[in-house]
């Protein structure tokens, strides 16, 4: 058992599932704003909303005093998601210790500011160890014992073989990478291909058809991330092409889900209504055709998952605009 204290901000199903998967290895508290999942978790040792089949260890301590979780953590984890994770940020800052790493969960942009989540820390928290924790890592599956694996992505050597052992386990295996940017982003950019192949399944598209929007989605993915700062080999392992198939092919995908209700006529808002757990794709759709703009990237599957949840174009025009498409070599876009 490791002596460093972590904090895990965000009572969600990640946040949880990261909470529960750490307490093998070191102390964990975590924060949620909502006082029933407090309750649930310290007294039930469980947290039904987001994780209904799933019994948490009884070591996991929750408050919801976001100090009380902050102030002796040696290190912290951010299971926010990205519209929410700036004014969290603004209160962690209050409490926290200087030099403490603080890790991202979060695989969204900021709408306003088109950052990623480990530019907003560095810019709220300057001088703290910045990493991302990233890859193929369904909540539930997860939480049902399924093996898995994942990338703790930080700049600093020596800090991120730290962060490694706090969270790894036998059927969670991570790894490390010294490419922030890259892991960040293939978690990010995904979660809209996922949304466009929903669209295809949602209605009834073959499974070449999926294929083909994978292994393209993958490439505008890649060359947009590139552009940005980051490797393409990230975008060929975990972070990247393993996420990307995860998502793109998962009934517990909330971002494939909005996907396939989008696909079988439903609205934005109507979906929406339906939902309460987080779908990032359609939040950072936006603020990533911004990106792709400023960096004179073409990516037309993101662009049609654009229109679609802006509500330009429904998915059936989205999906027709993609067949008249012109195919040129498969290197290039399109
Ligand atoms: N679920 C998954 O399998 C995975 C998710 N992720 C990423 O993790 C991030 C978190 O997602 P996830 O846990 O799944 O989301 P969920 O929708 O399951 O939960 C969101 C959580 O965030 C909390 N929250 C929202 N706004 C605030 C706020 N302002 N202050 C405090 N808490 C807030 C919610 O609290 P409340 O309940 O009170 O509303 C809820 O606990 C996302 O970026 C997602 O893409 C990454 C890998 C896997
Ligand atoms: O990021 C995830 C899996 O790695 C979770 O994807 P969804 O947010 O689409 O459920």
């Amino acid at each position: 058992m490791s002596e460093l204290n972590v904090a895990v901000l965000g009572g969600g199903s990640w946040g949880t599932t990261v909470a529960a998967l750490t307490t093998r290895n070191a102390p964990v508290t975590i924060w949620a704003r909502n006082p029933a999942t407090v309750d649930e978790i310290n007294n039930a040792h469980r947290n039904q909303t987001y994780l209904p089949d799933a019994v948490l260890p009884e070591s996991l301590r929750a408050t919801n005093d976001i100090g009380e979780a902050v102030a002796n953590a040696d290190v912290v984890v951010m299971g926010i998601p990205s519209q929410n994770f700036r004014s969290v940020l603004l209160e962690v800052k209050k409490h926290l210790r200087a030099w403490v790493p603080v890790v991202s969960l979060t695989k969204g942009l900021e709408l306003d500011t088109r950052m990623r989540m480990t530019e907003i820390i560095s810019e709220i928290l300057p001088g703290h160890p910045v990493g991302v924790l990233t890859g193929p890592n369904l909540a539930r599956e997860i939480m049902a014992g399924q093996a898995a694996a994942s990338v703790i992505a930080m700049n600093d050597g020596t800090i991120v073989r730290a962060l490694q052992k706090i969270f790894k386990s036998g059927l969670f295996r991570v790894y490390t990478n010294p490419d922030v940017i890259g892991c960040e982003l293939g978690g990010v950019l995904k979660n809209i291909i996922a949304i466009a192949v929903g669209m295809g399944d949602g209605q009834g598209a073959g499974d070449n058809t999926r294929a083909a929007l994978i292994t393209r989605g993958l490439a505008e993915v890649t060359r947009l991330g590139v552009a940005m700062g980051g490797r393409a080999e990230t975008f060929a392992g975990l972070a990247g092409m393993g996420d990307m198939i995860a998502t793109c092919t998962s009934a517990q995908s909330r971002n494939r889900h909005v996907g396939i209700q989008l696909g079988k006529g439903k609205t934005m808002e109507q979906i929406a209504d339906e939902m309460f757990m987080v779908a990032e794709g359609a939040k950072s759709a936006p603020a990533v055709m911004a990106l792709a703009e400023q960096y004179g990237i073409d990516m037309p599957i993101a662009r049609d998952v654009f229109r679609v949840v802006t509500g330009e174009t429904n998915a059936r025009g989205a999906y027709r605009g993609l067949l008249r498409t012109a195919a040129g070599a498969e290197s290039e876009p399109g």
